[in-house]
């Protein structure tokens, strides 16, 4: 696993923006696997400035969310649905009949998962799967215990997701407790993988992602078992590895040879 260490959230949007830029470039029906949580709106704010400049276009894309709380519409301003069309759709030349979110909606949510699975694979897979990092190392709605080896299913969410989450929902306002996530197979299968992390409150999911063990008690450490991930965090996020200096200095010595290289 890559590990990309920069000073704040701003660097980090960049950094990931632009991979998705190359992404975009080199294969412009590229199929996304994109995230909601705040992390990744200043990401969606640089693809917006870049898309309007005329630097990348999404015209052939199509695009699926890891996640969605069960039991809203996608009309609800707290559903991802909403949040995808509100934080990027609207702002871009997507076909948003080519973007696909779970349906919170589903009359059946399990044959729903069965379907998003589907659509996936019909899509030829993803290309880049964007992920955000919840405090207890979960990725899309996969809370710890969830299997390394599961698909798009129904995730019951653990209190600390619910109270982290809290903040998005008004008081008193009905806030599920039941999701449909991709599932962690379904995410290893992306062909690669950039997860964001900014802040300390994301350092000790980051350390136990990163230096493991490899474990259903921090989703996110299967992402040891990917052979093109990276995550790109801020100090604070990486404030809790044991040698963070090696990562900068790996990636130090990665810039000098992609410098040699474009000579
Ligand atoms: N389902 C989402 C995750 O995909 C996201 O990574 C996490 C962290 O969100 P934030 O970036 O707001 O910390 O929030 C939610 O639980």
């Amino acid at each position: 696993m890559k590990v990309v260490i920069l000073k704040d959230a701003a660097e980090v949007a960049a950094y990931g923006a632009e991979i998705f830029k190359k992404q975009l470039l080199k294969k412009p029906d590229s199929v996304l696997g994109l995230a909601t949580g705040s992390t990744p709106v200043a990401l969606y704010n640089e693809l917006i400035k870049l898309n309007q400049r005329g630097d990348i276009s999404f015209k052939q894309v199509k695009s699926f969310n890891l996640d969605e709380y069960l039991g809203l519409e996608g009309d609800h301003p707290q559903s991802y649905r909403y949040f995808m069309n509100d934080k990027l759709f609207n702002h871009v030349d997507i076909d948003k009949a080519q973007t696909q979110v779970p349906p919170g909606n589903a009359e059946d949510p399990v044959a729903a998962c069965q379907v998003y699975e589907q659509a996936i694979s019909d899509a030829g897979g993803i290309d880049i799967q964007l992920l955000g990092i919840g405090r207890n190392g979960h990725i899309g709605f996969n809370e710890p215990s969830s299997s390394l080896a599961s698909r798009t299913r129904v995730k019951t969410l653990t209190k600390a997701t619910i109270d982290d989450n809290a903040r998005f929902f008004a008081e008193g306002e009905y806030q599920p407790h039941l999701s449909i996530t991709m599932g962690i197979g379904t995410i290893l299968e992306s062909k690669k993988v950039v997860l964001l992390a900014t802040g300390e409150s994301k350092a000790e999911a980051i350390k136990a992602t990163v230096e493991g063990p490899l474990t259903a008690a921090c989703p996110a450490s299967a992402l040891q078992m990917h052979k093109d991930a990276v995550l790109i965090i801020d100090e604070a996020a990486a404030s809790e590895l044991s040698d963070p200096e090696f990562f900068k200095h790996i990636e130090q010595e990665n810039q000098k040879l992609e410098d040699k290289l474009a000579r």
